[in-house]
């Protein structure tokens, strides 16, 4: 694992794999010193490349230049306010499922709304209300009951709605069973075969404007065929509809793209290319906009969490090291049994030995990995948990009513603090005694 490191090479066709990296025996970031930013602002603390989420985003808009295209990137993934910036100044609109997640794209990159899509099984008026105000590209429908409303409150606010259908194609993607969502068996989208007679009835309502048709099959997607599947299914539909004089003018392929978490060779141009060549096939004979709604793929490798060793403890024959980050700051591990390399950021020639690697969290589910070699440590050690740019921060909780940590952006040799550390006395803000 540590010679891959020692082999990265910003010239090399991996150079945007991970932008982690042992220099002088230490971890860095880009050119920044992770124990350096770790003495200046605490632990735990989530730091994230600049330029690896731009690498990223420029990898996805090449692979798609030849078509005319938006990239939608998933708030979910990490909401982090700069970071939204940082990807509407690079051209890229938002996939959002909230009105919190509508209310910080407002914020971060205001103009930007109008390439935004919503999404969600479970949108409520004020939600509904605020989008059509702000003027967001389409709605992401899941349900009839939900485009019944969307239509009556277009109508009783005198803004037409666009919308696409959000189809269920009944497709099997291989990934962690919570984390799919294209099989009939999932809350997400409609039936695609009921789609054609929702569209026929939508398009005679007058603030109801039918713009495209979006399929989402889930997330951390490896094996990039069922991408190609489901749009199959949602091009012959779009057919369909062209014969009932039902024009579109956007398809949306989702996100999903997954990433390698282990420490195996990872080319993401060759993952973005084979992902690209599935939608384009299935979609090219169509006159249509293409929306892409990648969230993980374009943070995920971008992002590492610092955590110091607090403890060191044997119980029975097995060996705790417990962290000062919790499953509250990282929950993937213990939420997806989700693997991320764990690397001590001081590199070291101790011995390894297999230990489970857990947090202060009154839960045994408080892990980020068990029986894992890892050299020996000691209290005062700094840890650095790989790949936590995408569901990292965005799935913290303050359970155990620990405070969430903050986060710090690099770029190259510079860094800035995006978000401070919580504190208690923030925690008691919305209570009342
Ligand atoms: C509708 C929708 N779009 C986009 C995404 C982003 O997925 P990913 O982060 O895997 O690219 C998700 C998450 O699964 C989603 O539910
Ligand atoms: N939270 C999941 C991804 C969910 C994708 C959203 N539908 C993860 O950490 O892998």
């Amino acid at each position: 694992m540590l010679l891959l490191r020692k082999n990265f090479s910003r010239s090399s066709p991996i150079a945007t794999a991970r932008p982690f990296a042992y220099r002088n025996r230490a971890l860095s970031c880009d050119q920044t010193s992770l124990a350096t930013l770790a003495a200046t602002h605490g632990t735990p603390l989530y730091v994230y490349s600049q330029q690896h989420i731009l690498g990223r985003l420029a990898l996805f808009q090449q692979a798609f230049a030849s078509r005319p295209h938006t990239i939608c990137y998933a708030v979910k993934a990490n909401s982090a306010l700069a970071i939204l910036k940082l990807l509407a100044q690079n051209g890229a609109g938002f996939d959002i499922v909230s009105g919190g997640e509508l209310a910080r794209v407002v914020k971060a990159a205001k103009p930007a709304v109008k390439k935004t899509v919503f999404a969600g099984v479970g949108k409520q008026i004020p939600e509904i209300d605020a989008a059509l105000k702000a003027g967001i590209l389409l709605f992401n429908v899941e349900s009839e009951s939900e485009l019944a409303l969307l239509a009556d409150r277009a109508e009783l606010l005198k803004i037409p709605a666009r919308f696409s259908l959000r189809v269920n194609p009944d497709v099997f993607a291989e990934t962690h069973p919570y984390i799919s969502t294209g099989l009939s068996a999932h809350k997400f989208g409609i039936d695609i075969n009921a789609a054609r007679a929702i569209y026929r009835k939508a398009a005679k309502s007058k603030y109801l404007i039918p713009t495209g048709v979006s399929v989402h099959i889930g997330s951390q997607i490896r094996a990039v065929d069922p991408f190609g599947a489901a749009l199959d299914r949602v091009t012959s539909l779009i057919q369909q509809l062209k014969k009932d004089g039902i024009t579109l003018t956007h398809i949306d392929a989702g996100g999903g793209l997954g990433i390698e978490y282990t420490d195996a060779p990872f080319d993401p141009a060759a993952a973005v290319a084979a992902y690209a060549k599935q939608v384009l096939e299935a979609t090219d004979h169509l006159d249509l906009h293409l929306l892409l709604e990648p969230g993980r793929f374009l943070v995920a490798q971008a992002g590492a969490l610092l955590t110091t060793v607090v403890n060191v403890k044997k119980n029975g024959n097995k060996t705790f090291v417990i962290t000062d980050a919790g499953m509250n700051d990282l929950i993937r591990p213990a939420l997806y049994q989700a693997h991320h390399q764990i690397l001590p950021v001081r590199q070291t020639s101790a011995k390894s030995s297999p230990v489970d690697i857990v947090g202060p969290v009154c839960e045994s589910g408080d892990f980020f990995a068990r029986d894992r070699d890892l050299p020996a440590t000691k209290p005062g050690d700094l840890l650095a948990i790989l790949d936590a740019g995408a569901y990292g921060m965005s799935l913290t909780s303050n359970y155990n009513t620990r405070t969430r940590p903050p986060e710090v952006l690099v770029d190259g040799a510079e860094s800035r603090l995006i978000r401070r550390r919580e504190t208690i006395k923030d925690l008691f803000a919305p209570e009342l005694p």
